[in-house]
């Protein structure tokens, strides 16, 4: 039962480049976004409404809304882990807002300085007020395969607060495996216990590849129905709470592996290389996409 079509959620303009030590131009972060939604993808998470003294490279994020260009048809959308954060993001016209939240204890607390109850707490009238402003909100659950701190996470931990998220007004859900440390069989497992309970298209996946394990991983994911995949150009990123952990699956990678498939994603591969090939020049670095690299070398 693989999808015919698959929507990419492209978060390497937040989740990518937040990790950054280098202070990255406002100007080079408009461009990815503008060559992104040139390449065809149609939902950019472009930035985060958080302390900028936990996430400095983020802090332009009100200023980058209000210079970005607007592709029709493309949504544009931003973390808000609290009101404070909503608040920003309304005033930045953002189209869909995030709530994070996480299935480890640990990593609630490292990451957003809160416990997970604490955590669903805030997100409450977070989700209230988008939603009452006409925004959808999403929803992320971290450590979802495991945690830096913790190790093993219990599935029915994830499935606990999925559910909830749900409840309490998120549209979807995207389970992240914040250090990459799932394989297969664990995303299988994990998969069948959620979807008991959970419709399939409530979900969505966002796997590091920091255990080379994520193409594998989202391949089964696609087997067992799910239909929208997280995804960061060039496989830009980790999280700041997360030491160690690698970028995102690059987006290249899973464009190239759906295409194989036959699946639909509506994504120009060869201007998406290109826009990780710009980027990747900003920082100084090569590509993490063995697609992208591939292809550079066969030019
Ligand atoms: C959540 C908070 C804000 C709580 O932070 P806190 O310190 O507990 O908040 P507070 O309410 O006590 O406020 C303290 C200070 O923060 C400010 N503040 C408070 N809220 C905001 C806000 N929204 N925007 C801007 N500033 C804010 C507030 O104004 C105050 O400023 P001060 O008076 O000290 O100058 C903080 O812990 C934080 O910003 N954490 C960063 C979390 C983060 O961005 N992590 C990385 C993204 S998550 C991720 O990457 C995982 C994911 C989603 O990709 C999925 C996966 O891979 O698993």
């Amino acid at each position: 039962m693989l999808p015919s079509q698959v929507k990419i959620v492209e978060v390497g303009p937040r989740d990518g480049l937040q990790n950054e030590s280098q202070i990255i131009a406002l100007s080079a972060k408009l461009q990815l976004i503008a060559e992104l939604a040139n390449a065809g993808l149609k939902h950019i998470e472009a930035g985060s409404f958080v302390s900028p003294k936990w996430v400095p490279q983020m802090a332009d994020s009100l200023t980058l809304f209000q210079q970005l260009t607007k592709q029709s048809g493309v949504v544009y959308s931003a973390l808000t882990p609290n009101m404070q954060g909503l608040e920003a993001a309304l005033t930045a016209n953002v189209d869909e807002v995030a709530i994070f939240g996480a299935a480890s204890e640990t990593f609630s607390l490292r990451n957003i300085n809160c416990s997970i109850a604490e955590s669903l707490q805030r997100f409450e009238p977070v989700i209230e007020k988008a939603s009452a402003a006409g925004l959808k909100v999403r929803g992320y659950v971290s450590c979802v395969l495991g945690c830096p701190y913790e190790g093993e996470i219990s599935p029915d931990k994830v499935a606990q607060v999925t559910q909830q998220m749900l409840t309490m007004g998120c549209y979807e859900v995207s389970l992240g495996d914040t250090v990459g440390v799932g394989t297969p069989v664990k995303t299988a497992q994990l998969l069948e216990k959620l979807m008991n309970h959970i419709s399939v298209d409530k979900l969505a996946v966002h796997f590091h590849d920091t255990y080379g394990q994520a193409l594998a991983n989202i391949l089964i994911a696609l087997q067992h129905g799910i239909s929208v995949i997280d995804s960061s150009v060039a496989g830009l990123g980790g999280c700041p709470y997360a030491k160690g952990a690698a970028g995102n699956v690059a987006t290249e990678d899973v464009i190239y592996m759906l295409n194989g498939m036959g699946i639909e994603t509506g994504v120009d591969l060869a201007k998406l290389v290109n826009a990780g090939q710009h980027i990747m020049a900003q920082l100084g670095r090569s590509s993490q996409s063995k697609v992208a690299q591939a292809m550079s070398s066969t030019k």
